[in-house]
């Protein structure tokens, strides 16, 4: 809360001094309950100095419409007209909250950033636990901006956990006022079932990796979903299709079909390269390499809760694919391997090179098996999870009992990706 301009000014002075790497201004004047917590002296001095330093300011509708000298805000279009009066403020982003927007039966916050109007809609949720809502959604934006996420995906994490919240809490009773607190630490209770794609992605997925080639399994006279299949049963954590050579229309019709068996057993399904599939089956995610779709732009396009993974050979790429809001990285050839042509290898140094400067959980690809996972996994680095594996699953007769193999040796691993000594 800032309630005078004397305190808005010394902020702004600081912040020129001590430059933050993401500022969220949440321009707090009205409380949800109606209160008046800044009076109207604030206002040009939040337009003039705070607001073209911010990178997002979230004006609630009263807000925004006292910041636009009394504008009334009726309509979703009203929202984004507000918005981009909003912008030419100077902040880099506005999220105009619509919650209090009458006739309206979902909560609508439009997004506006320049270029892009976002409409992000939640169910209203019916509940007088509503205090505090605005100060956490954008604590929780300023919190996923400072873990490297890109705004839009800031944004929505931070409206859905606040959705999530407010559901998880809405019959919770304290105290006496017209209106309580919402409960914002429903995950360390254990409330897992309505925050499902909060926590979309495990990094302990990606110990058996299981990666399909066509290729390989016509060769054994086999189709995807039998292999798939077998590698699930054999015990994979992760799948990803593979499919080089596919007709688009193929390739959909097996992903879909993929994607129930491995929803069946918990197991998540990315796609290799082609985000157009992902979105039409609604894939967990997908894996791109460095030459395919940039990963912040496959994040834009999936959202925050969809898996994406990044091919990574060097510490600056392991460094962008975090900036880039990915969730894991793959770094290989460990070994050679025929399965790829061309491809580089970076040995047991490199891979342990990437790991140390990587952010985020890696799994090591590239001419591994049975034979050598272990030594791949005991370079000792906590953030290597697993092993991804084609020919040592798919190049072979039975799928079954490789992924069976594999997964025994892997099993062994404890929590931080080394192996128990046996
Ligand atoms: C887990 C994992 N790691 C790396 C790759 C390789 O991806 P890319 O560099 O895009 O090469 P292609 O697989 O597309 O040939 C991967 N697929 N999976
Ligand atoms: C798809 C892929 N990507 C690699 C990389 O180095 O990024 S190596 C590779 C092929 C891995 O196949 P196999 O397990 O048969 O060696
Ligand atoms: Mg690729």
């Amino acid at each position: 809360m800032l309630p005078s301009v004397g305190i808005v000014k010394i902020l702004c002075k600081t912040l020129r001094e001590f430059p933050v790497q993401a500022l969220v201004v949440d321009p707090v004047m009205v409380s949800t309950s109606g209160d008046v917590l800044a009076g109207p002296s604030i206002l040009s001095v939040f337009r003039e100095e705070l607001f073209p330093m911010a990178d997002i300011i979230t004006p609630n509708l009263k807000e925004a419409s006292a910041l636009l000298d009394g504008v009334q805000l009726e309509t979703v279009d009203d929202l984004r007209s507000a918005a981009r009066l909003l912008y030419d403020m100077g902040p880099k982003n506005v999220l105009v909250k619509g919650g209090d927007l009458p006739d309206s039966s979902d909560a609508v916050d439009i997004l506006f950033n320049g270029d892009n109007f976002y409409e992000l809609r939640s169910p209203r949720i019916k509940t007088r636990n509503t205090h505090g809502t605005g100060c956490s959604l954008a604590s929780c934006i300023a919190a996923e901006l400072a873990k490297g996420y890109l705004m839009v995906s800031a944004v929505k994490v931070a409206k859905r956990f606040v959705e999530t919240a407010l559901d998880y809490s809405k019959d919770i009773v304290i105290g006496n006022g017209l209106q309580g607190p919402f409960d914002h630490l429903l995950r360390l209770k254990g409330h897992s079932q309505d925050c499902h794609g909060l926590q979309a992605f495990n990094p302990s997925d990606l110990l058996l990796y299981a990666v399909t080639d066509s290729e390989m399994n016509k060769k054994w006279g086999r189709s995807i979903t039998d292999a798939v299949k077998a590698a699930i049963e054999g015990g994979a954590t992760i799948v990803q299709l593979r499919e080089k050579d596919a007709e688009t229309q193929d390739f959909l019709e097996s992903a879909k079909a993929c994607l129930k068996i491995c929803h069946s057993h918990g197991v998540p399904l990315l796609i290799n390269d082609r985000i157009d599939i992902a979105l039409a089956c609604d894939a967990d995610g997908v894996h791109v390499g460095q030459s395919d779709m940039p990963a912040h732009v496959a994040r834009t396009l999936l959202g925050p809760e969809k898996i994406i993974g990044v091919s990574c050979k060097t510490p600056e790429q392991a460094q962008q694919a975090w900036v880039d809001g990915a969730d894991y990285i793959g770094c290989g050839g460990v070994y050679p391997t025929n399965t790829k042509e061309n491809n580089i290898t970076v040995g047991l140094d490199g891979l342990k090179t990437v790991c140390m400067a990587s952010k985020l959980p890696v799994v090591a690809i590239g001419g591994i098996g049975v034979s050598n996972a272990r030594i791949v996994m005991e370079i000792g680095v906590p953030n290597l999870k697993g092993v991804a594996v084609v020919s040592a699953l798919f190049d072979r007769e039975c799928v079954l009992t490789e992924t069976r193999k594999l997964h025994a040796m892997l099993s062994e691993s404890n929590i931080d990706g080394t192996l128990k000594k046996l």
